[in-house]
Protein backbone atom coordinates (compact mmCIF):
# COMPACT_ATOMS: atom_id res chain seq x y z
CA UNK A 1 0.00 0.00 0.00
CA UNK A 2 1.30 3.77 -0.96
CA UNK A 3 -0.45 7.14 -1.31
CA UNK A 4 -1.91 8.40 -4.71
CA UNK A 5 1.16 10.32 -6.15
CA UNK A 6 1.06 13.55 -8.33
CA UNK A 7 4.37 15.00 -9.33
CA UNK A 8 3.84 18.87 -10.30
CA UNK A 9 6.43 20.69 -12.44
CA UNK A 10 7.08 23.60 -13.81
CA UNK A 11 9.67 23.55 -17.17
CA UNK A 12 10.88 26.09 -19.60
CA UNK A 13 9.68 26.27 -23.10
CA UNK A 14 13.05 23.73 -23.48
CA UNK A 15 11.81 21.02 -20.78
CA UNK A 16 14.57 22.94 -17.96
CA UNK A 17 13.61 22.42 -14.32
CA UNK A 18 16.11 25.82 -13.79
CA UNK A 19 19.39 26.66 -14.09
CA UNK A 20 22.57 24.58 -14.92
CA UNK A 21 23.90 25.96 -11.46
CA UNK A 22 20.32 24.56 -10.24
CA UNK A 23 19.44 28.26 -9.21
CA UNK A 24 15.46 28.46 -8.41
CA UNK A 25 13.63 30.35 -11.68
CA UNK A 26 10.35 31.77 -11.93
CA UNK A 27 8.89 29.73 -14.40
CA UNK A 28 5.30 30.18 -13.34
CA UNK A 29 2.95 33.29 -13.30
CA UNK A 30 0.50 34.01 -10.22
CA UNK A 31 -2.64 31.97 -12.05
CA UNK A 32 0.20 29.08 -12.22
CA UNK A 33 1.54 29.08 -8.74
CA UNK A 34 -2.81 29.91 -7.85
CA UNK A 35 -3.26 26.23 -8.87
CA UNK A 36 -0.48 24.63 -7.64
CA UNK A 37 -1.24 26.22 -4.38
CA UNK A 38 -5.23 24.80 -5.04
CA UNK A 39 -3.39 21.36 -5.74
CA UNK A 40 -1.08 21.50 -2.45
CA UNK A 41 -4.31 22.37 -0.46
CA UNK A 42 -6.22 19.03 -1.85
CA UNK A 43 -3.12 16.58 -0.66
CA UNK A 44 -1.92 15.12 2.35
CA UNK A 45 1.68 15.88 2.07
CA UNK A 46 3.98 17.52 0.08
CA UNK A 47 7.17 16.13 -0.71
CA UNK A 48 10.48 17.32 -2.47
CA UNK A 49 14.50 16.06 -2.34
CA UNK A 50 17.22 17.53 -0.28
CA UNK A 51 18.49 19.37 -3.90
CA UNK A 52 15.31 21.29 -4.02
CA UNK A 53 15.87 22.69 -0.06
CA UNK A 54 19.56 23.62 -0.70
CA UNK A 55 19.06 25.20 -3.94
CA UNK A 56 15.25 27.02 -3.46
CA UNK A 57 15.07 26.48 0.48
CA UNK A 58 10.87 26.10 -0.15
CA UNK A 59 8.51 26.45 2.37
CA UNK A 60 6.06 24.44 0.74
CA UNK A 61 2.89 26.12 3.29
CA UNK A 62 -0.40 26.50 1.70
CA UNK A 63 -0.15 30.60 0.61
CA UNK A 64 -3.96 31.04 0.28
CA UNK A 65 -5.81 32.09 3.60
CA UNK A 66 -9.09 30.51 2.01
CA UNK A 67 -7.30 27.36 1.21
CA UNK A 68 -5.99 27.34 4.97
CA UNK A 69 -9.23 28.14 6.29
CA UNK A 70 -11.25 25.30 3.76
CA UNK A 71 -8.64 22.60 5.41
CA UNK A 72 -9.88 23.61 9.19
CA UNK A 73 -13.05 23.28 8.62
CA UNK A 74 -12.61 19.72 7.40
CA UNK A 75 -10.48 19.22 10.58
CA UNK A 76 -7.00 18.73 8.63
CA UNK A 77 -3.91 20.72 9.76
CA UNK A 78 -3.79 24.01 7.99
CA UNK A 79 -1.03 22.88 6.15
CA UNK A 80 0.21 19.51 4.68
CA UNK A 81 2.80 17.23 6.37
CA UNK A 82 6.42 18.42 5.10
CA UNK A 83 8.86 15.78 3.19
CA UNK A 84 11.98 15.76 2.31
CA UNK A 85 13.58 12.87 1.22
CA UNK A 86 17.62 13.35 2.09
CA UNK A 87 19.56 10.12 2.21
CA UNK A 88 22.24 11.91 4.42
CA UNK A 89 20.44 14.08 6.33
CA UNK A 90 22.09 17.21 4.71
CA UNK A 91 18.90 19.16 5.32
CA UNK A 92 19.94 22.58 7.51
CA UNK A 93 18.66 23.45 10.89
CA UNK A 94 17.58 26.57 9.57
CA UNK A 95 15.89 25.45 6.46
CA UNK A 96 12.30 26.87 6.07
CA UNK A 97 10.71 23.98 5.40
CA UNK A 98 11.44 22.98 9.25
CA UNK A 99 10.14 26.37 10.57
CA UNK A 100 7.59 28.27 8.87
CA UNK A 101 4.12 27.36 9.03
CA UNK A 102 2.89 24.98 11.61
CA UNK A 103 2.23 21.00 11.41
CA UNK A 104 4.66 18.10 11.28
CA UNK A 105 7.36 17.57 9.14
CA UNK A 106 9.27 14.24 7.73
CA UNK A 107 13.04 13.82 6.68
CA UNK A 108 13.87 10.55 5.04
CA UNK A 109 17.01 9.17 5.75
CA UNK A 110 19.12 6.24 4.79
CA UNK A 111 21.15 4.28 6.95
CA UNK A 112 24.46 5.95 5.94
CA UNK A 113 23.41 9.30 7.91
CA UNK A 114 25.11 10.63 10.21
CA UNK A 115 23.88 9.76 13.56
CA UNK A 116 25.17 13.40 14.65
CA UNK A 117 23.61 15.16 11.93
CA UNK A 118 20.31 12.69 12.36
CA UNK A 119 19.84 13.52 16.03
CA UNK A 120 19.85 17.27 15.46
CA UNK A 121 16.90 16.57 12.77
CA UNK A 122 15.06 14.43 15.24
CA UNK A 123 14.68 18.09 17.39
CA UNK A 124 12.89 19.93 14.06
CA UNK A 125 11.29 17.06 12.87
CA UNK A 126 10.21 13.25 12.54
CA UNK A 127 12.95 10.93 10.77
CA UNK A 128 12.29 7.74 8.84
CA UNK A 129 14.99 5.35 8.12
CA UNK A 130 14.51 3.55 4.90
CA UNK A 131 16.78 2.48 3.09
CA UNK A 132 21.01 1.55 2.96
CA UNK A 133 22.94 3.96 1.29
CA UNK A 134 19.59 6.18 -0.10
CA UNK A 135 15.92 6.65 0.68
CA UNK A 136 14.66 3.50 -0.71
CA UNK A 137 11.45 5.13 -2.39
CA UNK A 138 8.76 2.43 -2.06
CA UNK A 139 9.57 1.67 1.56
CA UNK A 140 9.14 4.63 2.40
CA UNK A 141 6.08 5.36 0.77
CA UNK A 142 4.75 2.38 2.17
CA UNK A 143 5.84 4.22 5.70
CA UNK A 144 3.68 7.53 4.56
CA UNK A 145 0.67 5.00 3.72
CA UNK A 146 0.96 3.63 7.34
CA UNK A 147 0.72 7.20 8.54
CA UNK A 148 -2.36 8.23 7.02
CA UNK A 149 -1.10 9.70 4.35
CA UNK A 150 -2.80 8.80 1.27
CA UNK A 151 -2.49 11.38 -1.70
CA UNK A 152 0.97 13.01 -1.57
CA UNK A 153 1.94 16.14 -4.22
CA UNK A 154 5.62 15.61 -5.04
CA UNK A 155 7.54 19.05 -6.10
CA UNK A 156 10.69 18.23 -7.61
CA UNK A 157 13.62 17.94 -8.34
CA UNK A 158 14.77 16.04 -11.01
CA UNK A 159 16.70 13.19 -9.58
CA UNK A 160 13.71 12.45 -7.28
CA UNK A 161 11.32 12.30 -9.90
CA UNK A 162 13.13 10.19 -11.67
CA UNK A 163 13.78 7.88 -8.53
CA UNK A 164 10.00 7.80 -7.89
CA UNK A 165 9.02 7.15 -11.84
CA UNK A 166 11.49 4.57 -12.42
CA UNK A 167 9.90 2.36 -9.49
CA UNK A 168 6.92 2.86 -10.81
CA UNK A 169 6.09 4.71 -7.95
CA UNK A 170 4.13 7.80 -9.90
CA UNK A 171 0.20 7.90 -10.53
CA UNK A 172 -0.49 11.36 -11.73
CA UNK A 173 1.93 14.33 -13.62
CA UNK A 174 0.99 18.34 -14.17
CA UNK A 175 3.87 19.85 -15.99
CA UNK A 176 3.31 23.53 -16.56
CA UNK A 177 5.03 25.16 -20.13
CA UNK A 178 6.48 28.27 -19.49
CA UNK A 179 7.24 31.11 -22.12
CA UNK A 180 11.32 31.22 -20.91
CA UNK A 181 14.13 28.82 -22.62
CA UNK A 182 16.70 28.14 -20.18
CA UNK A 183 19.50 26.18 -21.95
CA UNK A 184 22.37 24.54 -20.72
CA UNK A 185 23.64 20.98 -21.18
CA UNK A 186 23.40 20.62 -17.78
CA UNK A 187 20.55 22.54 -16.25
CA UNK A 188 18.09 19.58 -14.63
CA UNK A 189 15.10 18.18 -16.38
CA UNK A 190 11.89 16.51 -14.63
CA UNK A 191 13.49 12.96 -15.04
CA UNK A 192 17.15 12.87 -14.23
CA UNK A 193 19.79 9.87 -12.88
CA UNK A 194 20.71 7.54 -15.20
CA UNK A 195 17.58 6.93 -17.97
CA UNK A 196 16.03 4.16 -19.48
CA UNK A 197 17.38 2.37 -22.44
CA UNK A 198 15.28 0.16 -24.19
CA UNK A 199 12.21 1.84 -25.14
CA UNK A 200 10.36 -1.01 -24.09
CA UNK A 201 11.45 0.24 -20.48
CA UNK A 202 10.14 3.57 -21.24
CA UNK A 203 7.00 4.64 -18.95
CA UNK A 204 3.77 5.91 -21.09
CA UNK A 205 1.42 8.61 -20.36
CA UNK A 206 -2.39 8.76 -21.08
CA UNK A 207 -3.11 12.59 -21.69
CA UNK A 208 -5.97 13.85 -19.53
CA UNK A 209 -5.89 17.51 -20.85
CA UNK A 210 -4.17 20.66 -21.79
CA UNK A 211 -5.01 24.31 -21.04
CA UNK A 212 -3.53 27.44 -21.64
CA UNK A 213 -2.67 29.52 -18.36
CA UNK A 214 -1.37 33.00 -19.19
CA UNK A 215 1.47 33.15 -21.42
CA UNK A 216 2.12 29.14 -20.84
CA UNK A 217 0.57 25.39 -20.90
CA UNK A 218 -0.68 23.17 -18.43
CA UNK A 219 -0.17 19.59 -19.35
CA UNK A 220 -2.22 17.07 -17.49
CA UNK A 221 -1.09 13.17 -17.51
CA UNK A 222 -1.69 9.69 -15.67
CA UNK A 223 0.59 7.20 -15.91
CA UNK A 224 0.03 4.47 -18.20
CA UNK A 225 -0.19 1.05 -16.85
N1 LIG B 1 10.70 24.21 -11.76
C1 LIG B 1 10.22 23.40 -10.82
O1 LIG B 1 9.03 23.07 -10.78
C2 LIG B 1 11.14 22.89 -9.78
C3 LIG B 1 12.50 23.02 -9.91
N2 LIG B 1 13.34 22.48 -8.97
C4 LIG B 1 14.77 22.60 -9.22
O2 LIG B 1 15.36 21.31 -9.20
C5 LIG B 1 16.69 21.40 -8.73
C6 LIG B 1 16.91 20.39 -7.63
O3 LIG B 1 16.75 19.11 -8.15
P1 LIG B 1 17.83 17.98 -7.92
O4 LIG B 1 19.18 18.60 -7.81
O5 LIG B 1 17.59 16.95 -8.95
O6 LIG B 1 17.50 17.45 -6.46
P2 LIG B 1 16.20 16.76 -5.81
O7 LIG B 1 15.40 17.80 -5.14
O8 LIG B 1 15.53 15.87 -6.77
O9 LIG B 1 16.88 15.89 -4.66
C7 LIG B 1 17.65 14.80 -5.03
C8 LIG B 1 18.28 14.16 -3.85
O10 LIG B 1 17.32 13.35 -3.16
C9 LIG B 1 18.02 12.36 -2.47
N3 LIG B 1 17.48 11.02 -2.66
C10 LIG B 1 17.49 10.11 -1.66
N4 LIG B 1 17.00 8.96 -2.07
C11 LIG B 1 16.68 9.10 -3.37
C12 LIG B 1 16.14 8.21 -4.32
N5 LIG B 1 15.84 6.96 -4.01
N6 LIG B 1 15.95 8.66 -5.57
C13 LIG B 1 16.24 9.95 -5.89
N7 LIG B 1 16.76 10.87 -5.01
C14 LIG B 1 16.99 10.42 -3.75
C15 LIG B 1 19.46 12.33 -2.99
O11 LIG B 1 20.28 12.92 -2.03
C16 LIG B 1 19.38 13.19 -4.22
O12 LIG B 1 20.58 13.86 -4.49
C17 LIG B 1 16.90 22.82 -8.27
O13 LIG B 1 17.59 23.51 -9.28
C18 LIG B 1 15.50 23.36 -8.16
O14 LIG B 1 15.44 24.75 -8.39
C19 LIG B 1 12.87 21.82 -7.87
C20 LIG B 1 11.53 21.70 -7.68
C21 LIG B 1 10.56 22.20 -8.61
N1 LIG C 1 5.17 25.52 -9.76
C1 LIG C 1 6.38 26.11 -9.74
N2 LIG C 1 6.66 27.09 -10.62
C2 LIG C 1 7.88 27.64 -10.64
O1 LIG C 1 8.13 28.60 -11.51
C3 LIG C 1 8.86 27.23 -9.74
N3 LIG C 1 10.09 27.82 -9.73
C4 LIG C 1 8.51 26.20 -8.83
N4 LIG C 1 9.43 25.78 -7.95
C5 LIG C 1 9.14 25.08 -6.73
O2 LIG C 1 8.09 25.62 -5.95
C6 LIG C 1 8.39 25.43 -4.59
C7 LIG C 1 8.29 26.74 -3.84
O3 LIG C 1 7.80 26.50 -2.58
P1 LIG C 1 7.44 27.69 -1.56
O4 LIG C 1 6.81 28.80 -2.34
O5 LIG C 1 8.69 28.09 -0.88
O6 LIG C 1 6.47 27.05 -0.65
C8 LIG C 1 9.77 24.87 -4.51
O7 LIG C 1 9.77 23.50 -4.34
C9 LIG C 1 10.33 25.21 -5.85
O8 LIG C 1 11.35 24.40 -6.27
N5 LIG C 1 7.28 25.65 -8.85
Amino acid sequence: MRPYVIVNVAVSADGKLSTRERRQVKISGSQDFERVDTLKAGCDAIMVGIGTVLADDPSLTIKSPDHIAERTRQGKPEHPVRIVVDSHARTPPDAKILHKGSGKRIVAVSEAAPTERMQNLKSLSDVIVAGKKQVDLTYFLHKLAEEGITRLMVEGGGTLIWGLISEGLVDELFMFVGNIIIGGYNAPTLAEGPGFIKESDFPTLKLIGTSIIEEGVLIHWKMGD
